[in-house]
């Protein structure tokens, strides 16, 4: 049987667990969360470094509930409810469990700016969502900042980021007057110099190579060398970009940046980074004699997928953090800089769930293949990464056993699989709803329209109960006007 549905649940709250939705019991025997145990993403308790990370991983938003019927409830709305209302696929947002998640990390870091990676998944709700919690926002083109600015998110508040930055999107940064921007090459230096007048007029971070190996995948580690993004503190390069910058009197060095890469599950990475970024910063002002006052450590802060899989708190990467910080500020006679933190996924991954039909159901080679109405389009991730999901159906109650089924998408290619060896009832049948937890992150936001597909919507529920279009669906109508050729 499919395992039971737990709530998001961390550092170190009761674990909950509801009884498996898709069995006749629990239709029967559905109740409202419990508000009192249901915890938000962070119980805000103390923690010490050894305490265990988390008390019950969780793949669920916490005010996911099973409902009669088979049905899961996500802030009182009904999953099945949405699908038939919003049609299929559907990204549903639990906008309290994005709220809870992004104060989760205030109170981890409550010395720190909070940026939340606007590359995770953005859209007007969510600038507005951000900017009430009190976070920064993280862009890395002139499409995520202009879409910022359309909600008069605060540009003081913005950094931007890339590898390699067009002029359109430096042009709207500057038009814009994000508050910091990160160098990651030393081509940008003159180019970001010449656009702006005055003394100190751009505040800028360059972005260093730690060479630190940490990351989910080796396709997302970025804090080791060999790879396209940063500039190498172990190779000079770094260094060099400082001395460059310092040389540019438009432009106001005021700290460092690094990211190490994604789904990281342990804070020990972050802690090596702050040690040698602080060393590093430390050897700036011997040679400099400047004192930088930033460091930013970016993103990667990893959340279970599936029930087993480890689920690190904001609280234990915090505390580590800190910790590290003082150690090292005060061993390399370093005034205490200002940290930053780029959480992305860690704060819209959970509260995202996708919903599909299934369009077909067959036997081949000794499997169960389910093919849904999406796929790659509006999943890259089991296909990028290998990633897995823990996929259940709602809406209806199983008649027969669970058996191991392969979920596939509907596009062409053999790879188009969207979860291996997942547990779905024998009788799924055409029409049945699938539900993928864990979908908030890197799934619109990396959507494609690959054999002219349109990119599915995105819809809010919250504590009110009630469920409001965020996104729409893109329509085969908005395809073809694209193609302007004769
Ligand atoms: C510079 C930077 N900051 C933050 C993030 C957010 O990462 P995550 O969503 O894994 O927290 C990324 C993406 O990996 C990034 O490249
Ligand atoms: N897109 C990736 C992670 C890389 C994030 C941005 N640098 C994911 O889905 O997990």
């Amino acid at each position: 049987m499919a395992g039971p549905l737990t709530h998001a649940v961390s550092v170190p709250a009761a674990p909950v667990s509801l009884p498996p939705p898709t069995t006749p019991s629990a239709a029967t025997s559905a109740s409202a969360p419990d508000s009192g145990t249901a915890s938000a993403p962070d119980s805000g308790a103390p923690v010490t470094t050894t305490a265990k990370p988390t008390a019950t991983p969780s793949v669920w938003p916490a005010s996911a509930a099973p409902a009669p019927g088979g049905d899961i409830t996500i802030s009182g709305v009904s999953l099945a409810g949405l699908a038939e209302r919003y049609g299929t696929p559907t990204y549903v947002l639990d906008e309290d469990e994005v709220r809870a998640r992004a104060r989760a990390w205030r109170r981890a870091l409550p010395d720190a700016e909070i940026v939340y990676a606007g590359k995770a998944f953005l859209c007007r709700a969510v600038v507005d969502w951000i900017e009430e919690e009190g976070l920064g926002l993280d862009v890395c083109s002139a499409g995520e900042l202009e879409l910022a600015a359309t909600r008069g998110f605060p540009a003081d508040r913005i950094v931007l980021h890339g590898n390699a930055k067009s002029p359109e999107d430096l042009r709207s940064a500057l038009r814009i007057g994000v508050g910091r921007i990160v160098i990651d090459s030393d081509c940008e230096i003159a180019r970001i110099a010449a656009q702006v007048q005055g003394p100190g007029a751009q505040q800028v971070m360059v972005r260093v190579l730690p060479g630190i190996e940490a990351g989910g995948h080796k396709k997302i580690r970025t804090g080791a060398e060999g790879q396209k993004f940063g500039l190498s503190i172990a190779g000079g390069d770094a260094e060099d970009a400082v001395s460059r910058i310092l040389g540019q009197p438009s432009l106001e060095l005021v700290g460092l940046h690094c990211h190490l890469g994604s789904q990281i599950t342990t804070p020990e990475p972050y802690a090596q980074a702050v040690r040698r970024l602080v060393a590093f910063l430390a050897r700036i002002h011997d040679r400099y004699g400047i004192t930088l006052r930033e460091l930013d450590l970016g993103g990667g802060f990893a959340v279970p997928y599936l029930p087993d899989d480890p689920a690190p708190s904001p609280a234990w990467f915090g505390r580590r953090i800190s910790d590290e910080l003082l150690r090292a500020c005060d061993e390399f006679d370093f005034p205490m800089p200002r940290l930053t933190v780029e959480p992305g996924r860690s704060i819209m991954a959970p509260a995202g769930v996708a919903l599909y039909r299934v369009l077909s159901v067959k036997r081949s080679g000794g499997q169960v293949f389910v093919a849904v109405d999406g796929g790659m389009s509006d999943n890259l991730r089991p296909a990028l990464y290998g990633a897995r999901y823990a996929i259940r159906m709602v809406g209806r109650v199983p008649s027969g056993p669970m058996r191991a089924t392969t979920v596939v998408g509907r596009h062409c290619e053999a790879g188009d699989v969207l979860a291996e060896s997942v547990e779905l009832p024998e009788d799924v049948r055409p029409g049945d709803v699938l539900a993928v937890p864990v979908s908030g992150a890197y799934h619109v936001s990396m959507a494609s329209g690959y054999n002219t597909t349109g990119r599915p919507p995105v819809v809010a529920v919250a504590a009110v109960g009630r469920s409001r279009l965020l996104v729409r669906r893109e329509s085969i109508d908005d395809l073809l006007r694209r193609d302007v050729g004769l």
